[in-house]
């Protein structure tokens, strides 16, 4: 079947050379149909390096082997993918800009209300200072990578994304050093209320997101994946393990199998739930049959690098990203 398909290929790319639209939504149009009709049509085509979509979850609405050309999104506010690469205009450019200098400020605006909203609920005794931090420790990286849509198509989208966790880096350091006192944000995100741990968890964190925006962007499933691991899986592992931990891991006291297992099942939901929602916009392609197995090894190696005693080494904000980032793009492969 496999290579069948891979002739069938083939014969389309040639056949896109030769003719016109007509038999190029022709093909697509037999390509489409005949992947919908199969239980789990999967193949990855060196040309293409498309995956091809199961039939078990109907691509969105845009035809799977052609770039999609933009089109109003269901959400007005979230941008659908750039399907061709269309040359902006000044003006198209000078509105992207716009809108993106907007969209920064916005989730800047954010992550000072999160850290602001948690400080407040803990002040106000209704939530325990551990778990405070450890909801901001899982909203605060899920929250921007679920805004990176509000952002336009342009190349530079990415750049003002990365500002944010930038400026909350320098805000960090600079109330690490105790340069500037912010207790709201002392309080929302250490442990112990010492300024100088926020150079070290807190700001190897906010690094990451700002790396994962950068490099990896929406266009491919390696950043979602280990931000959904490092905020969603780490997180939960804290919060369950902390309170239900009894039974400790025999390599490392400090961390138990519940805390491992939540991780790891937090890890995996939060991940294709990600991928899901940049599947939805069109931002990625995915055959869901093989994203599954290839989330669930990436979060199996988060997990594991996670429950290693090496804390005192290197941080687990930073070991636990780059396993991620690295189980990630190997199995990806972008
Ligand atoms: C508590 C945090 C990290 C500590 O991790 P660990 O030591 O418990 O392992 C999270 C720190 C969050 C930071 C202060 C704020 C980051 C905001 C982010 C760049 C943008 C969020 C935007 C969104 C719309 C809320
Ligand atoms: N795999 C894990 C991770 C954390 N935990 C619990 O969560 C607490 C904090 O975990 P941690 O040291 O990784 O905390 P962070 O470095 O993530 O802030 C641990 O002391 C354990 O009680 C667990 O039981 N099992």
């Amino acid at each position: 079947m496999e290579g069948k398909i891979t002739w069938f290929n083939k014969i389309y790319i040639k056949s896109r050379e030769l003719s016109g639209l007509a038999l190029d939504s022709l093909f697509c149009f037999i390509s489409f149909s005949a992947a919908r009709m199969s239980l789990s049509l999967s193949f990855t085509h060196p040309i293409l390096s498309r995956h091809v979509y199961s039939a078990v979850f109907p691509p969105p609405r845009f035809l799977f082997l052609s770039p999609h050309i933009p089109t109003t999104s269901r959400f007005p506010i979230l941008y659908r993918a750039p399907q061709r690469a269309t040359a902006l205009s000044a003006t198209a450019a000078t509105a992207s800009i716009f809108r993106d200098t907007a969209a920064s400020a916005s989730v800047f605006a954010g992550a000072y209300a999160l850290v602001f909203t948690f400080d407040i609920l803990t002040q106000k005794e209704l939530i325990q200072q551990n778990l405070s931090r450890k909801l901001v420790h899982i909203l605060s990286g899920l929250l921007f990578a679920i805004s990176w849509p509000i952002f336009s198509n342009a190349d530079e989208a990415r750049y003002f994304a990365s500002l944010v966790p930038l400026i909350n880096c320098l805000r960090l350091v600079i109330h690490g050093l105790s340069l500037s006192d912010d207790q709201s944000l002392i309080k929302s995100v250490t442990r112990e209320g010492n300024p100088k741990e926020l150079l070290r968890g807190p700001l190897y964190y906010v690094a990451m997101l700002m790396l994962c925006a950068l490099a990896f962007w929406r266009e491919s499933p390696v950043g979602v994946i280990c931000l959904a691991n490092m905020c969603g899986g780490d997180g939960f592992a804290d919060i369950i393990g902390r309170k239900y931990g009894s039974s400790k891991i025999p390599y490392n006291q400090s961390k138990s199998w519940v805390g491992s297992i939540s991780m790891f099942v937090s890890g995996f939901i939060i991940s294709i739930g990600m991928l899901y929602y940049y599947s939805a916009l069109g931002y990625l392609q995915l055959d869901w049959g093989y994203t599954m197995h290839r989330v669930a090894l990436i979060s199996l190696v988060a997990t594991v690098v996670e429950s290693l005693p090496i804390t005192m080494l290197i941080d687990d904000n930073i070991s636990g990203p780059l396993a991620s980032m690295l189980a990630a793009y190997l199995t990806f492969g972008q």
